[in-house]
């Protein structure tokens, strides 16, 4: 037997995936939702066990199910009339489709019909002693009161919950439960009379009887059908099933007016009251199972206009009695009556009628919609949707076009609580979405980006599936890392101002995030192109990103110094990142400069030099002095040759990543890009990010004009729309349009992401009592740059001050360019600090912040901006106080007075006792009491304010008497302390 998963278990058993889970838990199998698979053996023991429940519950009441059999001795019509099959009913009675008419074919071939819908579980088929069908029947009502219990239980959690919709959804389940209990009650009840119900005799009109069986609420259909334990068990009347209710209709299933059915004036006229007589019966027919259904009180209320009497006709009269009293006779032919609401109008047009009749099918459907905790949640019949992670009821609620309060509700009966906005895991969704018909399927947002380019025929993935002779070499890229001062940027500098053609550039070169040099390596001209932005935040910041640009990591280590802290963290994140380390010992033009000590310290974090027979190539180098950089560039391309096969195909169209990005005044967007695969043309739609355009130019960073640009080369690229972040992937679009619309999308979908964080924040109030509780505050803050590189870097450098475990910091929006309202909004709202890096606001915008009194903090350096986030952070944290004794005095006598209590001399031991300082009492070396007050101080006859150390005084402590002669007071003080 293969593995089977729980829901498809539970389906099997005809219980809800819950009930499985619970047994299996008894069972002492751990399964953990109902998506899990559950081994073959599993499966048959979970199989006998709901068998051994079954057939104890059947035994148990094998009486009452004899009982019922005998009552139900001609039941076989009527279970027909419950398994209509395509191409099967015998009878147009039969193939009445709905439990409306069901009833009623069921009250006509047997007035016991209760009895008869118990034990008919298929049609035609004999009775034989208690039947598996009711023993699983009983088995389920088991289930169903674990998990009524279950439920109960929920409620009881809801009920006490802070969240007012869970507490609606609770009192809302709760009352529903109550309803059910009754209702079960009084079923019970109507059943014995029905047992003692003479053939044929029919006390009182149908229609109250239907009203009675079936809540006269719109949302009473399913629920009414869920509680009838008497029928037999199919699936659809399992109220823990999945697919109560869930019934894609057949085209038997689905109600059609008969033809014969359709109104026309004369025909109603002919039938003389009878549309109206038996759409006056919600009790009946459609009127029944639907309630209030506009059908049956159109159709009641146009019988009363063309006939008059016709509606108490019903009650009483043959026709009524029918309820399948139109033409033809149909038993519950519910849409037929139509006839009554629809029949004087006559020469309405098809087109109308067609309208009419999909509107009905949209109602009808609506209706048949089970319902789940009071609400109606129409079904997807099994229709998959995707939600991205981190997805929220609200989400969910939007795409399948309900309402969140009720996707609460029913995930509140599911025994969960939840709110709208909080984010859910796949496993609830899966369960969620099993119980409302929909299959959930949870993407990350790099999936859905895939698919989103998917649409535009852009497969992120054929990169793998590339082959060999599309392939070229390509220059590695190299990021420069290492501890602060060891000269990562000096060494950056040489190498560009050494080895960047000169002659081509007119000695001029500008930042643009990165550069290419030439190497000459064993008579060959080589390529390599370096990240202008050092340091391993730059490095790691990007691959959060999901660019992983660098091929080859240069570690930097200054002689003098030695391996630091951050050449250890460079070293972790170059390793993380599997990229091959090459060591440049630099400084050794300094006095004591040691780069042997070096060489041994980094055998210790598994760079061993080649010369001490590892695989890591060391050189040293000057950076300042310019000392033995050909070597290093040398290097880098053994390093790569030895361990990396970098080659790219420059036949497709380009992709690659965002290096850097800036606002220019005069030339808008400018994003420096380095091609990772294909080339990189003048005219290409690119799309990078968010933002997207036209290549309308391309300067490499000497400032010449280039019109393609090939794997592993950096390009700034002029035409973009709006300017993309560090680190976002480019790609080039079949066109401008898809360009437009795969950004567009993109924006579209991280606002959600967004938006779904920021309710989560605003709305979770959890959150907000945690933070309450445990004291944390949060500085928000707002970071506006030059280019998304600094925003970076700062947000980068912010997110790691740590001052205490009791205040964090929280960027809230980050972006490039000036501050503008929007910004100034944003803080106002959520209690921002904004940081301007070589950024400002125009005067309208200074002026609304002072306004509203948003406070913009100006930088033009990162660690000027981080000392005063960190002052600001220590300026958060609730001052600490600490207990300082100022002295001691021995009690040596007792003065008692009626006036003021006792009075206790005493001699000052150590320090000064102060009037109104806080003290304790000690006996023996113990505290017998704390938290008294020096109440009152006399020297003599005087009151003083303080008594030094060696002096004797008087002492009252207000209204505490209890001290000996020979009792210390201590008296302390609680000092506020500097924090650290
Ligand atoms: N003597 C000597 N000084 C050097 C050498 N390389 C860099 N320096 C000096 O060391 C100091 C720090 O160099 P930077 O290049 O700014 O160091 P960095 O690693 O980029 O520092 P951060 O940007 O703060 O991380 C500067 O004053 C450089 O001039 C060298 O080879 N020899």
């Amino acid at each position: 037997m293969p593995k089977a998963r729980v829901y498809e278990l539970a389906k099997q058993f005809g219980v809800d995936s819950k009930t499985v889970l619970e047994k299996l838990k008894d069972m002492g199998e751990f399964v953990k939702s109902s998506s899990s698979t559950v081994e073959a053996p599993v499966v048959r023991r979970l199989k006998s066990a709901f068998a051994a429940d079954n057939s104890s519950a059947s035994s148990q009441t094998s009486k009452s199910a004899q009982h019922s059999q005998h009552q139900g001795a001609s039941h076989s019509n009527s279970a027909d009339s419950h398994s209509p099959k395509p191409g099967n009913a015998p009878h147009p009675k039969a193939s009445a489709p709905k439990p409306g008419a069901n009833h009623h074919a069921a009250e006509q071939a047997n007035p016991v019909h209760e009895s008869a819908h118990a034990d008919a579980p298929k049609p035609g088929m004999p009775h034989p002693g208690p039947k598996p069908g009711q023993g699983r029947h009983q088995g389920q009502g088991r289930s169903h009161s674990s998990a009524l219990s279950k439920q109960e239980e929920a409620i009881r959690q809801g009920l006490q919950s802070s969240d007012p919709r869970i507490q609606e959804a609770a009192r809302r389940a709760q009352r529903e439960l109550e309803e059910k209990k009754t209702s079960g009650e009084s079923r019970g009840e109507s059943r014995r009379e029905g047992g003692s119900r003479p053939s044929g005799a029919r006390p009182g009109p149908r229609g109250e009887r239907g009203e009675r069986r079936n809540a006269p609420k719109p949302g009473a259909t399913p629920r009414s059908r869920n509680t009838s334990s008497e029928k037999a068990p199919r699936p659809g009347n399992n109220p823990f099933t999945s697919h109560q209710g869930m019934h894609v209709p057949t085209p038997n299933d689905i109600p059609r007016p008969h033809p014969m059915a359709r109104p026309t004036v004369n025909n109603s006229h002919g039938r003389n009251g009878r549309p109206g007589a038996r759409n006056g019966r919600p009790g009946q027919g459609v009127g029944g199972r639907w309630g209030h259904s506009r059908a049956g009180q159109g159709a009641g209320a146009a019988g009363a206009r063309h006939f008059g009497a016709g509606a108490p006709h019903t009650d009483n009269g043959p026709a009524g009695h029918g309820g399948h009293g139109g033409p033809g006779g149909r038993p519950g032919r519910g849409r037929g009556g139509a006839a009554g609401a629809f029949g004087h109008q006559g020469g309405r047009s098809s087109k109308a009628r067609k309208n009419a009749r999909r509107a009905k099918q949209q109602e009808y459907e609506e209706m048949k919609a089970p319902v789940i905790g009071g609400v109606r949640i129409p079904s997807g019949h099994g229709q998959t949707i995707r939600l991205r992670q981190g997805a929220s009821l609200a989400d969910l609620a939007e795409k399948i076009n309900v309402s969140p309060a009720s996707l609460v509700t029913v995930l509140f009966h599911l025994g969960e609580m939840a709110t709208a906005t909080q984010s859910l895991n796949e496993d609830t969704f899966q369960i969620l979405g099993e119980e409302i018909g929909w299959n959930i399927k949870i993407v990350s947002s790099e999936e859905e980006d895939k698919e989103l380019l998917q649409q535009f025929d852009i497969n992120l993935d054929d990169e793998q599936d590339m082959d060999d002779e599309d392939l070229v070499p390509r220059p590695p890229v190299v990021t420069v890392m290492g501890h602060v001062d060891h000269g990562k940027t000096r060494l950056l500098d040489t190498i560009r101002k050494t080895n960047v053609s000169l002659k081509e550039a007119g000695g001029i070169t500008q930042r643009i995030g990165a550069y290419q040099v030439s190497v000459h390596l064993n008579g060959e001209e080589r390529k390599i192109t370096f990240l202008d932005t050092p340091g391993h935040e730059a490095f790691t910041a990007m691959r959060a990103r999901g660019a992983e640009l660098t091929d080859v990591a240069i570690l930097v280590v200054a002689a003098d110094d030695g391996v630091m802290p951050q050449t250890v963290e460079a070293i972790n994140h170059a390793q993380a990142a599997n990229v091959p380390i090459v060591v440049a010992v630099n400084k050794i033009d300094v006095p004591g400069a040691n780069p042997e000590k070096v060489r041994g310290q980094l055998t210790e974090f598994g760079l061993v030099p080649e010369e001490y027979g590892g695989d890591t190539m060391f050189v040293d180098i000057s950076a300042k002095k310019n000392i033995n950089i050909d070597k290093l560039l040398e290097a880098v391309l053994l390093t790569a040759d030895a361990t990396l096969d970098l080659r790219a195909n420059p036949n497709m169209p380009a992709r690659g990543a965002t290096v850097e990005a800036r606002l220019d005044k005069g030339r808008g967007a400018v994003a420096t890009v380095l091609v990772q695969q294909g080339t990189l043309h003048v005219g290409d739609a690119i799309v990078a990010g968010t933002s997207y355009g036209r290549v309308r130019a391309m300067l490499d960073e000497n400032g010449n004009s280039l019109t393609a640009a090939l794997p592993s080369r950096p390009v700034s690229v002029l035409g973009l729309t709006s300017v993309p972040t560090a680190g976002d992937l480019f790609l080039v679009a079949p066109d401008d349009r898809a360009a437009r619309q795969i950004a567009e999308k993109r924006a579209a979908s991280e606002r959600a992401a967004q938006l779904a964080k920021r309710r989560k924040v605003v709305s979770l109030e959890e959150f907000k009592e945690q933070f309450a509780k445990s004291e944390i505050d949060m500085l928000n803050v707002v970071i506006k740059g030059d280019s998304s590189g600094s925003v970076e870097a700062l947000e980068d450098s912010l997110m790691k001050i740590e001052v205490s475990d009791e205040v964090g910091i929280q960027v809230i929006h980050r972006g490039v360019g000036a501050i503008t309202q929007n910004d100034v909004n944003l803080a106002s709202v959520d209690k921002a600090v904004i940081i301007g890096f070589n950024v400002r606001p125009n005067r309208q915008v200074a002026d609304l912040a002072e306004r509203e009194g948003v406070e913009i903090k100006y930088y033009s350096v990162i660690y000027k901006a981080i000392e005063d986030i960190e002052a600001a952070l220590k300026g958060m944290l609730k001052p600490e106080f600490e207990e300082v004794v100022t002295s001691h005095s021995e009690i040596r006598e007792i003065f008692r007075s009626s006036k003021f209590g006792n009075i206790a001399g005493v001699m000052v031991q150590d320090g000064t006792v102060k009037r109104g300082t806080k003290c304790r009492i000690m006996r023996d070396g113990v505290v017998t009491i704390n938290d008294l007050e020096i109440s009152s101080l006399r020297r003599f006859k005087d009151d003083v304010t303080e008594v030094e150390e060696g002096y004797e005084c008087g002492i009252n402590l207000g209204d505490f008497n209890d001290i000996q002669v020979g009792d210390v007071i201590e008296t302390f003080e609680m000092r506020e302390v500097e924090r650290k």
